[in-house]
């Protein structure tokens, strides 16, 4: 048997709305969101899950969350139909959806914790322990009898990460968790999803537009844009495909009296009035550039710049 956690085949979601069309005339018009998505996501991975503003994301987590009917296509996450076992998969996903909230906005931090115990009918030792757990990790202790309505923002999604794991999901989708969150708390809420990666247990779907969230916590990145996959594998092919290179950047003592031509490293940049010099690593070696360089003037400083995910993703929005 497969141990794909999510499996969604030529999942489609079309919505129906109507425009003005004259002054007083409306017309309906149909939006495809999610226009054949094929996915499949096995036990423990953390995937990366982006696209630009409209390319379906929301919808799609919708979809495999049993909030929205697929038009058409076949969904099954954790082997069960999101929309018709609605029920049984809300015990074994957790969900963060940036505008929704689980909490109670009266209540502490705390009373929600517990009523989701019952809700969710958590064994009382499997509860404190998580709870425990998430309070440490996302240092909850500060702000755990403090109403929600006057939590910040940072606090309150940390909140919401835990009240999204109390009951031990198997998934987890995440839909912008660190949006307009401060540098402390994007960092506590990164930190405590690597975390929870590593521990290998939970399956992980995020949506983000922050690419450093992708960068530092999922390996793999599928990349959406008009309803329809563009890219599905690594960030490494991603670079590969969209032919980024590293650059080595090399300060010199003095310019040299014209641009080197290095093989296999065209000059990329000329900063400094000519002291400093970028170029593309292509087939050549850093050391091979580094000599090549020794040998034309005094170097001072070398470092290299590894390729930048936004532009690479941009590029790949642009093309597609
Ligand atoms: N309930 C709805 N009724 C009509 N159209 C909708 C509805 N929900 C989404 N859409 C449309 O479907 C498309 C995809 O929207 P969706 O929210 O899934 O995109 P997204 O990738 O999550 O975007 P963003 O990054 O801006 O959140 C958009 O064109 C949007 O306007």
């Amino acid at each position: 048997m497969s141990d794909d956690v999510i499996v969604a085949d030529g999942l489609r979601k079309e919505f129906v709305v109507r425009v003005r069309a004259g002054r007083l005339r409306r017309e309906k018009r149909r939006v495809t969101a999610v226009d054949g998505i094929d996915l499949r996501v096995p036990r423990g991975e953390m995937l990366g899950y982006i696209g630009p503003n409209g390319a379906g994301k929301s919808t799609t987590l919708k979809m495999l969350t049993g909030v929205l009917t697929p038009s058409a296509g076949e969904v099954r996450v954790c082997g069960l139909r999101p929309v018709a076992q609605r029920t049984r998969l809300a015990l074994r996903v957790g969900v963060v959806f940036g505008q929704r909230s689980q909490l109670w906005w009266d209540l502490p931090l705390r009373e929600s914790f517990a009523l989701l115990r019952h809700v969710y009918r958590v064994p009382a030792a499997a509860h404190a322990a998580r709870l425990r757990r998430c309070r440490s990790l996302l240092d909850l202790d500060s702000f755990l009898d403090t109403p929600v309505r006057q939590l910040s923002l940072g606090q309150r999604m940390r909140g919401e990460l835990t009240a999204a794991l109390l009951h031990g999901p198997e998934v987890l989708f995440l839909d912008e968790p660190t949006i307009g969150l401060d540098v402390v708390s994007k960092q506590a809420v990164r930190g405590f999803l690597g975390e929870l990666g590593r521990a290998g247990d939970t399956t992980l779907v995020l949506t983000t537009h922050d690419l450093a969230d992708i960068e530092r916590l999922c390996r793999r990145l599928v990349v959406v844009d008009h309803g329809r996959v563009v890219h599905d594998g690594s960030i490494a092919a991603l670079h590969e495909r969209y032919g980024s290179r590293r650059v080595l950047v090399a300060d010199l003592e003095a310019p040299l009296p014209e641009p080197p031509v290095l093989a296999g490293a065209p000059l990329h940049r000329v900063e400094a009035d000519g002291r400093r010099l970028a170029f593309a690593l292509e087939s050549a070696s850093v050391a091979e550039v580094v000599s090549a360089l020794a040998a034309l003037g005094t170097l001072r400083d070398v470092s290299i710049v590894e390729p930048d995910i936004e532009d690479v993703v941009a590029r790949l929005y642009r093309g597609s």
